[in-house]
């Protein structure tokens, strides 16, 4: 029996996914749990369920040779060693898109209330304050929007704003299609120095670590403003804080932080605490009810399909090997050194145990290959072994 344990309260239309294919010993915890804990909640366990909070290192990794696979039940995999993952033979999946557009609406509305000042005038209300005024409030309609990283959110939040009458720049690394009337900027700097709100929708990691540092604060409009749901490590956080206190920037909404509480009774430590004008949020940006039943049904449904057929179609560090019915064959999936000559290995260990092989698909990348190869009748144990004996040999299952 397949064990998958699952944490971070991953919606229960991942369970159902799971037990529709037969798949029923699961485990779900609510929480992400630290290391050790982690640990031990994973022993045994072939396919691991996490979102954003869940680190899986290179160390947890040696300690769980029988992880088959990963879910992450969210878009961003940067809490994941995907390297060690790929060379351990571990395909790890995510669901790209069923976030995106809860995303791209939170930053809608944030748009809206910080150019209206809302944050700062709903909290003087609550403490007995009536500023009616219009001192810093402003329409949407007319305003610059900065899209820093064009991509599946970047883009989404490019067309709601449109409709709300924003003119739209964006920066890429990437060559894009621009949609409606947005259009692309050729520097960061370029976009900076014109947008009233820029809003960052780039991945996390290495890359884009400080992105916005002190001197891209600096280059930002006096009186603009700046939204982060992407990841905490983009935004110097010390520097954003100077620029808020200065006025610089006249607010701000962030949602994902450098250092996040690991659960609900931790406090945040941020210098932002208590600003004027700025919206903090408890990383929620993809978290609607529509969303998280739709990643619970998309991951799911893709850890089943890697389960039942080894197919690796949409995994973010493995080699692609699409979907392909077994037509009655035995499957063997083999994860190998790309070295020369591994399918020629591969496939004189089957013939020289008469195995006649109907279908095979490699694919390669980098320093992995992934075999699926139908074979007909049985493949026995003698077989396998030989197989995962083998020096190429990463890994080696059969269905
Ligand atoms: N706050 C939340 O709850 C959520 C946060 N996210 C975060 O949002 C990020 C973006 O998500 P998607 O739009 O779906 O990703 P995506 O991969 O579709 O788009 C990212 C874009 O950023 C661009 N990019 C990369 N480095 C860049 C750089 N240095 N400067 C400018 N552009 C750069 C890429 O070329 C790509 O077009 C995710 O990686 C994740 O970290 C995603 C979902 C929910
Ligand atoms: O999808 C992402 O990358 C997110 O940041 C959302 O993470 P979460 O599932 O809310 O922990």
């Amino acid at each position: 029996m397949t064990r998958i344990v699952l944490f971070e309260n991953i919606h229960p239309s991942a369970l159902e996914v799971f037990n529709e294919a037969g798949l029923t010993d699961v485990v779900t915890y609510a929480a992400a749990l630290p290391p050790a804990e982690l640990r031990d909640a994973l022993q045994g366990a072939e396919l691991v369920g996490i979102r954003s909070r869940t680190h899986l290192d290179a160390e947890l990794f040696s300690a769980l040779p029988q992880l088959r696979a990963v879910g992450c039940f969210c878009i961003g995999t940067n809490q994941v060693d995907l390297n060690t993952a790929m060379l351990k033979g571990i395909p790890v999946f995510n669901a790209p898109f069923s976030n995106t557009r809860s995303v791209a609406e939170l930053v809608l509305g944030e748009t809206i209330l910080l150019l209206r000042r809302i944050p700062e005038k709903n909290d003087r209300v609550h403490h007995g304050h009536w500023d009616k005024a219009a001192d810093g409030a402003f329409e949407a309609r007319g305003k610059t929007l900065g899209i820093v990283g064009y991509g599946n959110i970047g883009s989404q939040v490019g067309i709601l704003a449109e409709a709300a009458g924003m003119r739209v720049v964006f920066y890429d690394v990437e060559a894009k299609l621009p949609l409606g009337n947005a259009r692309a900027c050729t520097s960061l700097h370029q976009l900076l120095e014109q947008a009233d709100v820029v809003t960052l929708h780039v991945p996390g990691g290495s890359g884009t670590k400080n992105l916005v540092n002190a001197k891209a604060l600096q280059a930002m409009k006096p009186g603009s403003i700046l939204i982060n749901a992407s990841r905490g490590t983009v935004v110097d956080i010390d520097a954003l804080h100077q620029a808020l206190q200065s006025g610089h920037l006249s607010g701000a909404a962030i949602d994902v932080f450098p250092v996040e509480p690991k659960g609900r009774d931790e406090a945040l430590q941020s210098p932002l605490i208590g600003m004027r004008n700025v919206i903090l949020t408890p990383h929620i940006g993809g978290s609607t009810q529509e969303s998280q039943e739709n990643i619970g049904r998309e991951v799911a449904e893709k850890l089943v399909r890697f389960v039942k057929s080894g197919t690796t179609k949409g995994a973010v560090n493995f080699p692609e090997v699409p979907y392909q019915d077994a037509g009655g064959a035995t499957r063997i999936l083999h994860v190998h050194r790309n070295v020369p000559g591994a399918l020629g290995t591969l496939s004189g260990v089957m013939a020289s145990h008469g195995l006649n092989i109907v279908r095979q698909q490699l694919q390669t990348l980098g320093e992995v290959g992934y075999v699926v190869s139908d074979v007909e009748g049985e493949v026995s144990d003698a077989v396998m072994a030989e197989l995962r004996a083998s020096a190429i040999t990463i890994r080696c299952d059969r269905i």
